[in-house]
């Protein structure tokens, strides 16, 4: 273990590490009005739409919210919850389950909260809360496995912006991506081997990420590959042969080229190619949420059934299953390594102490540091 100087052994001033976990956001509630809010933030984030922003204002303000908030309310309150969107909901979950394990070793030393890139619960108001606990180390989670600069350094920016605020900003880590984590990896494979010795298994596995715009990929975004990773990675570990598994991508917006193949046209196409029954699985989403339960269980269901297909199974996403609580977990552990969670202990805060004196003396002999 290492320690960082003395402030954190001192019993007048509790200082906290805390874990803030995000996701991306969703509407306070499926209605139109709501949805114009959450809409014009987001799609005004220039990570998400990359256009210059006097042209785009036209487009965003002059035509997408006038028809997008109305339609995709529509699709949003078909997945609703009495407890509210799916993705808020199992974003809760996770960062209570995480709250749980980590409190259980580390005491309430370590705080735990969950914010949303945009809407709410914002980020600024978690922070708040966080720094009036007392937290001067801060570790942010974004629930993104694999690396978009339209997600990750979205949420980064995010963080930043609200720091520009502070005067005294804590420590900060965050973690970018972990498309290749072997828990994560695990995780997946567990949870996918659960679900066909319960359902059966069909003839070939569907792994569909959320897409992006082709030319993001040009311009050097490493997303495209990351997601090719965690297939390629998760298919070893389920002992998968080239021809079992694909990787497609979905919920395309406007009319430029996005990552392909797409899902939706995949899907059309399969049962034509001899492929009547797949299982659909969404490695790059934490939570269920409208693109899971809607746009793949829904929309391309109908789709692949429509085509000729006999058999459609959409295996949901790790939520807050023990599993994947347990991989985020050690997620968050490996990257609180050399941070020393704070204690008031005072048998622990002795030990600390006679340890870092022995560790001054060793380097400093004989010097009263
Ligand atoms: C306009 C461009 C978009 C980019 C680029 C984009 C990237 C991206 N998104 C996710 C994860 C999610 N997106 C979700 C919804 C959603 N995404 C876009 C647009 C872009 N996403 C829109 C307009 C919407 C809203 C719904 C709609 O009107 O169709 C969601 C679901 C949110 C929910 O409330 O359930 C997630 C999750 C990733 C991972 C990603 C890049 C890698
Ligand atoms: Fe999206
Ligand atoms: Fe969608």
């Amino acid at each position: 273990m290492q320690y960082k100087g003395t402030a954190n052994f001192r019993h007048d001033h509790p200082e906290k590490i805390g874990v803030l976990v995000t996701n991306l956001g969703t509407p306070d509630a499926p209605t139109s009005s709501a949805l114009r809010r959450y809409l014009g933030e987001f799609l005004w984030d220039p990570r998400v739409v990359e256009v210059p922003r006097p042209l785009w204002w036209l487009i965003l303000h002059g035509i997408i919210l006038r028809i997008r908030p109305s339609r995709s309310a529509k699709a949003y309150a078909s997945v609703w919850q009495p407890e509210g969107s799916p993705l808020l909901t199992h974003t809760a979950s996770q960062a209570e389950g995480i709250r749980k394990r980590l409190q259980a070793k580390y005491g309430n030393n370590i705080v735990v909260g969950f914010a949303m890139r945009y809407g709410n619960p914002s980020v600024s108001k978690v922070l708040d809360e966080m720094q009036a606990q007392g937290v001067r180390q801060l570790l942010v989670l974004p629930l993104y496995p694999q690396y978009s600069a339209s997600t990750s350094a979205s949420t980064f920016d995010a963080i930043a912006h609200d720091f520009t605020r502070r005067r005294w900003i804590p420590d900060l880590r965050f973690v970018s991506h972990y498309p290749d984590y072997p828990p994560y990896i695990e995780a997946m494979a567990n949870h996918i081997q659960a679900h066909w010795n319960e359902h059966g298994r069909n003839e070939k596995l569907v792994l569909s990420y959320h897409g992006v715009p082709l030319k993001y990929l040009k311009k050097g975004d490493p997303y495209h590959c990351e997601c090719h990773k965690t297939s390629r990675l998760l298919a070893e570990q389920l002992g998968l042969a080239k021809e079992e598994y694909m990787t497609t991508f979905q919920s395309r917006f406007g009319r430029e080229e996005w990552l392909q193949p797409y899902t939706d046209e995949t899907l059309k196409s399969l049962p034509a190619k001899g492929v009547k029954s797949i299982d659909v699985f969404c490695p790059g989403f934490s939570s269920d949420c409208l693109e899971t339960v809607e746009e793949i269980d829904e929309e391309n269901r109908e789709y692949f059934m429509e085509a000729g297909g006999e058999g459609f199974s959409y295996i949901p996403a790790l939520n807050a299953t023990p599993g994947h609580i347990s991989a985020l977990t050690q997620l968050i552990e490996d990257n609180l390594q050399g941070w020393t969670v704070p204690t008031n202990e005072p048998e622990e805060l002795a030990a600390r102490f006679r340890l870092a004196e022995d560790q001054k003396q060793a380097q400093y002999p004989g010097r009263d540091l």
